[in-house]
């Protein structure tokens, strides 16, 4: 099943139709609340949106065009629906705690689960109580070695449950550049760092470099070099050749992907930071999730609606991309961590069938947290020419019990925002507030500057306040609008075959960097640009 070609024209003509409507004129009471949805201690408002009641039924109808309850069945039943790798997607069995058993290929996951989540408890607890110790003494220290979703999903969460951080300090290594290892490890002591190499392929290059790198480091200083290493991984053949044994290891399967893998064992760094009663909650949270959007009807569906505001905006409108703003200093990765779940899963040109698609892939997704982007690149989503729609979030409380004056003035801009953006400010009323300053033609020209457009679209997500239960829930949330975005489009959320081409021709260029192999076949413009680097020292 799919949404045929007929059904999107119909879509933008829909938007077309309706592109000058005034968003403000739809509000009323009913509206705000009928276009709201309640759910796992979120409340999700997309009554700033030009989605009126009859364009949410054709929404919802393309997802039975699409064959959206089969297709989730599907996932959850883990039949294998990334079939571009030949494999079943089940990172939801790693937060099934409470939810009996999960079947691939004739066989329950959730034992082999549960044994791991029962280990990695086991091995947090012996880190941050005692008795696991580094060679120089108690753990202070973890360092994260990962990439993608090996270190976005962590690194996000680590930092959104600060106020649960009780246990040893965590940073994040990613990226190949020398100068984020060195800076990271600079400080640190290698008798009471733990090291904690995520990676489920074991052989991404960024991360078997840096985890050499940390290897060396540790070297000069202990006597055994990985007994501080703990890998997590799907492949334990290259763990144990990197020399980490078998009860350091954490494993999980192929059908757990590495943008949604946070769940499992690359949650360690977070479980180690939190602790294993605030990891639980944050499975919980999410699992709840999965069982609002498998049980509710589409129009009080979170996913199912969050994801629909998607589509009309970036199929239906043309809107290119869209923001998402927490208003949530500790949400501050979250952009970046969407960044990956998003672009990485539904950022593909041809449907599962291999043909082209006949509609727009996902779109570019980016975003800061409140209120600093408001005095960045607010002015391009208030007056520039492209229109941007936006997704906020916040809290109606923060944990800072002496600063609630600080966290009225957050909810104030957060909500200005969006008011802001549906309702604008007209010539008249521009004109207006200069009066007096300036008149005649100059009064126009002053005030065609202040003149906002108004009837920008946005969604607004609000929670009580970011617990772990509340973070599983959102993550978790953004999870499955990815998938039915996916659905709708009729592609493959699951696969990532654009990144590999890249990561080929690196290879095949490091020699050519290092002089050990000439540039012939690399085209002109890449060729030149090696001789120079290698003339300035490269
Ligand atoms: O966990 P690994 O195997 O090191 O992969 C890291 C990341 O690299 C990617 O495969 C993309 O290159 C991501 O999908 C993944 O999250």
């Amino acid at each position: 099943m799919s949404v045929g070609a007929a059904m999107w024209d119909d879509l933008r003509n829909r938007a077309e139709g309706v592109r000058d409507r005034r968003i403000a004129g739809l509000l009323n009471e009913d509206r705000a609340r009928d276009f709201a949805v309640e759910a796992c201690g979120l409340h999700f408002d997309y009554a700033k949106t030009n989605i009126d009641a009859e364009t949410r039924d054709f929404l919802i109808g393309m997802t039975e065009a699409a064959g959206l309850a089969a297709a989730r069945d599907a996932m959850f039943a883990g039949r294998p629906i990334n079939d571009t790798e030949g494999r079943a997607v089940l990172h939801t069995a790693l937060r099934n705690l409470d939810g009996g058993r999960v079947m691939v290929a004739g066989q329950d996951v959730m034992p082999r689960v549960l044994g791991t989540l029962a280990r990695m408890e086991g091995f947090a607890r012996s880190v941050r109580e005692g008795p696991f110790r580094g060679q120089g003494g108690r753990i202070t220290d973890v360092v994260n070695i990962g990439i993608g979703g090996s270190d976005l999903g962590p690194a996000m969460a680590v930092q959104a449950l600060a106020p649960w951080h009780d246990g040893p300090r965590c940073h994040f290594v990613s990226n190949v550049d020398g100068a984020h290892i060195a800076d990271i490890l600079r400080p640190l002591d290698p008798g009471t760092t733990l090291v904690v190499v995520a990676s489920k392929t074991f052989t991404t290059a960024e991360t078997m470099t840096n985890a050499e790198t940390a290897k060396a480091w540790m070297a000069q200083d202990v006597r055994d070099p990985t007994a501080q290493f703990v890998a997590l991984s799907s492949a334990p053949d290259r763990t144990s050749a990197f020399g980490i044994p078998e009860t350091r290891v954490f494993g999980f399967e192929d059908w757990v992907g590495g943008r949604y893998s946070m769940w499992g064992p690359i949650g360690l760094s977070l479980m180690l930071a939190v602790g294993t009663e605030a990891f639980r909650a944050f499975l919980r949270g999410a699992a709840e999730m999965d069982r609002h959007f498998r049980a509710a009807d589409p129009v009080g569906n979170m996913p199912v609606m969050l994801a629909l505001t998607g589509i009309w905006h970036n199929q239906g409108c043309g809107y290119a991309t869209r923001a998402v703003l927490p208003y949530e200093q500790r949400l501050a990765r979250l952009p970046a961590y969407l960044q990956q779940l998003e672009m990485e899963s539904n950022g593909k040109r041809v449907s599962m069938d291999g043909r082209p698609l006949n509609v727009d892939s996902g779109p570019v997704v980016w975003g800061e947290p409140g209120t600093n982007g408001q005095h960045a690149f607010y002015q391009l989503i208030h007056q520039g020419t492209r229109i941007v729609p936006c997704e906020f979030m916040v809290g109606a409380r923060g944990f800072e019990e002496e600063l609630t004056h600080q966290h009225r003035l957050l909810i104030a801009n957060c909500l200005a925002q969006a008011e802001a953006l549906m309702q604008g400010r007209t010539l008249d009323e521009a004109k207006a507030q200069l009066s007096g300053r300036y008149e005649g033609a100059e009064l126009d020209r002053q005030a065609a500057h202040r003149v906002f457009p108004g009837n920008r679209p946005s969604v607004m997500l609000l929670y009580d306040r970011l617990t772990p239960d509340v973070l599983g829930a959102i993550v978790a949330l953004y999870e499955h609008r990815v998938f039915v975005e996916g659905v709708l489009l009729g592609i493959n959320s699951f696969d990532q075959w654009g990144v590999e081409l890249g990561k080929e021709l690196a290879r095949s260029l490091e020699p050519v960097i290092a002089g050990e192999a000439d540039a012939a076949d690399k085209d002109a413009s890449t060729a030149a640009l090696v001789r120079w680097l290698r003339r300035h020292g490269a």
